[in-house]
């Protein structure tokens, strides 16, 4: 179960040289994974590998031992990985409300957005219901994030690949964002691939350790093999 890279290589168009290596790794069911690794070491694009929205040159992507990238964008599986950008504002449209925003994902998953909807979620992931409505910009980072964060659990995703999802806020909202993640893994039993650059809060938080260097991975450090 959970998501398996196999042994994937992978160039950009036009370019000579593999951004990634031969890169294997495995993401169990529940299980925090850290992919750590300086700036241009691969991880953001296995990190869109992994969530299926780049294809990958060589090798394969398996979720829950099924190939991956083989299923059409619409199909359903696909919604069961999501990622959280470094940047937030990228997981809304900038022109409209975020009322509006979130009310496109709702419908998209087939869920009512009303009044009760509406001040249930924004109560969960600490935003005012007044500030849904104005538009991406005029939030600040650490709440635009939590909002990134509800919309991308909408599709009740298994799997959330975080890039850098607190890289971008200051210190009290890194430690909110981070907390609100933890604890909904843990209540909703999630796999988070966690891409950062920030080495000990890769080791305080994740199961198992994969370091990035060049495209290659060289180090894979099972840190708490209980949870496992
Ligand atoms: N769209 C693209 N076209 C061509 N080359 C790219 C593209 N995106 C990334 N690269 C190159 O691929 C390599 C890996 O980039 P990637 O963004 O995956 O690294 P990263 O480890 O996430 O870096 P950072 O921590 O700075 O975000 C880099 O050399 C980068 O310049």
């Amino acid at each position: 179960m959970g998501l398996k890279i196999d042994r994937v290589s992978h160039r950009y168009p036009q370019q000579e040289d593999f951004v990634l290596k031969d890169v294997s790794i495995t993401l169990e069911d529940s299980q925090i994974v850290g992919l750590l690794g300086t700036s241009g070491s691969g991880k953001s694009t296995l990190g869109q590998i992994a969530a299926g929205l780049l294809r990958p040159v060589q090798g394969k992507v398996l979720y829950n031992n099924e190939p991956f990238q083989a299923l059409p964008a619409r199909e359903k599986k696909r919604k069961r990985i999501q990622m959280i950008f470094q940047h937030p504002e990228v997981s809304f449209n900038p022109r409209i409300s975020l009322d509006k925003s979130m009310e496109e994902v709702y419908k998209l998953c087939g869920k009512a957005y009303n009044t009760e909807a509406r001040r249930e979620m924004a109560g969960q992931f600490g935003i005012y219901p007044e500030q849904l409505k104005r538009v991406p910009a005029q939030l600040s980072g650490g709440e635009l994030q939590r909002l990134a964060i509800a919309r991308a659990l909408l599709p009740e995703p298994d799997i959330l690949i975080l890039d850098e999802p607190t890289s971008m806020l200051d210190v009290i909202s890194q430690a909110q964002v981070m907390r609100m993640l933890l604890a909904l893994q843990k209540k909703r039993k999630l796999s988070y691939l966690f891409i950062t650059h920030d080495v000990a809060l890769c080791r305080y938080v994740s199961d198992k350790i994969y370091t990035i260097e060049e495209g290659v991975i060289v180090e894979d450090k099972q840190l708490n093999p209980a949870v496992v």
